[in-house]
């Protein structure tokens, strides 16, 4: 009976910084062989291209496994499981597993699927890593208006007056071995040590947290906690697992979708009407790739929140169509229709 393969899980909200912690991890794998499942939203497959285009050995393709449902923890039975039988069942098995869960996902019903009996015997959760975007708590992003939601707790017993961002948030955190206080170079020394006061006071007693900027954790202080976490579950359980005795959960506080769009003439005005995009419709996560006419390379377009960033990742490849292709993310409902019209309206003005 060989030993069972450490499996690590990387949670955190919407563009925390979980892709971005993966590839700095893969690029300083020191050999390790790390196999990856990558559950995203769309079939637009953002993260594992960008993490395709790292260009070191580590990050070889076939060792990248996409999982485009959307929330891992909806589709345990139907997708995770297997996915997972099939990696184990390969002859060059992993040194170790590395799951980045969407930004939506709840770790809970993940964690608890190491306990299936096909998982349990060949894999155990070396540990939870939990990315938090420092910047985006310093700005206020999980509850935009605390006092009001804080009134409205006071007013009524029930206590489901959370707004269900500062749900998920709390959720992910308190299923962390480790939390990892992402984006501090966004933010001030003082915000900073408030915010790592309002995260601890979240986290589970003794897990531990560390401070980075672009995801630049050792890899020997994320992998190889040894916490065996499907063995370790209480304290952790998520708000609706409290509240709802343990029942599935529902994801309809949020939405998403997908577009794509013919080639765009200008960088400038398509990232100044995806910037005003986001603020008309609260978009929370925008991110994709732009086809801009007459580029070799394909633009990365990444928007956390109102930050929006874009570079030239990589050459167009021969015979690869150029498209520019987008993931939406925001809360529900979200108005798909005036949003697709806002951006494909500014895609043909740039093209006129
Ligand atoms: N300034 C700054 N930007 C960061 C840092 N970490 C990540 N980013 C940027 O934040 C954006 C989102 O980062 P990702 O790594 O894609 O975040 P994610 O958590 O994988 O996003 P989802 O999978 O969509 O939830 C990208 O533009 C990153 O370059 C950081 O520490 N500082």
């Amino acid at each position: 009976m060989s030993t069972k393969i450490p499996t690590t899980v990387i949670t955190g909200f919407l563009g925390a910084g979980k892709t971005t912690l993966v590839r700095h991890m893969l690029s300083h794998a020191k050999g390790k062989r790390i196999a990856l499942i990558i559950n995203e939203f769309g079939d637009i497959g953002v993260d594992k291209s960008i993490l395709a285009g790292c260009g070191d050995e580590t990050c070889r393709e076939e060792d990248m496994i996409e999982l485009a449902n959307g929330c891992i923890c909806c589709t345990v039975a139907d997708d995770f499981i297997p996915t997972m039988q099939a990696l184990l069942e390969r002859e060059d098995r992993p040194d170790h597993i590395v799951i980045e869960t969407s930004g939506l996902a709840l770790p809970q019903p993940l964690i608890r699927a190491f306990n299936w009996p096909q998982i349990k015997a060949q894999v155990t959760v070396d540990g939870v890593v939990t990315v938090v975007d420092a910047a985006a708590l310093a700005e206020g992003r999980f509850a935009s208006d605390e006092a009001a939601v804080d009134a409205q707790r006071q007013a009524d017993d029930m206590l489901d007056h959370e707004t269900p961002l500062g749900e998920l948030f709390e959720d992910q955190l308190v299923a962390a071995d480790l939390v990892v206080l992402n984006k501090t170079d966004l933010v001030g020394v003082e915000a900073l040590g408030q915010v790592e006061n309002r995260v601890r006071a979240e986290m589970r007693p003794g897990t531990g947290i560390v401070r980075a900027a672009n995801g630049h954790v050792d890899v020997a202080a994320l992998l190889g906690l040894g916490v065996g976490s499907e063995d370790d579950l209480e304290g952790r359980e998520s708000h609706h697992e409290l509240e709802h005795d343990g029942e599935g959960h529902e994801h309809d506080d949020f939405d998403s979708f997908s577009l794509r769009m013919p080639r765009i003439a200008g960088k400038d005005a398509l990232l100044k009407t995806i910037e005003e995009t986001i603020r008309t419709h609260d978009v929370l996560r925008l991110k994709g790739f732009a086809a801009i006419d007459g580029a070799p390379a394909r633009l990365a377009i990444q928007a956390v929140g109102p930050r929006l960033t874009a570079y030239f990742d990589r050459p167009w490849a021969d015979g690869e169509t150029r498209e520019t292709a987008l993931v939406v993310i925001g809360e529900s409902p979200l108005d798909r229709a005036a949003i697709t019209a806002s951006l494909e309206r500014a895609a043909i003005a740039a093209a006129a």
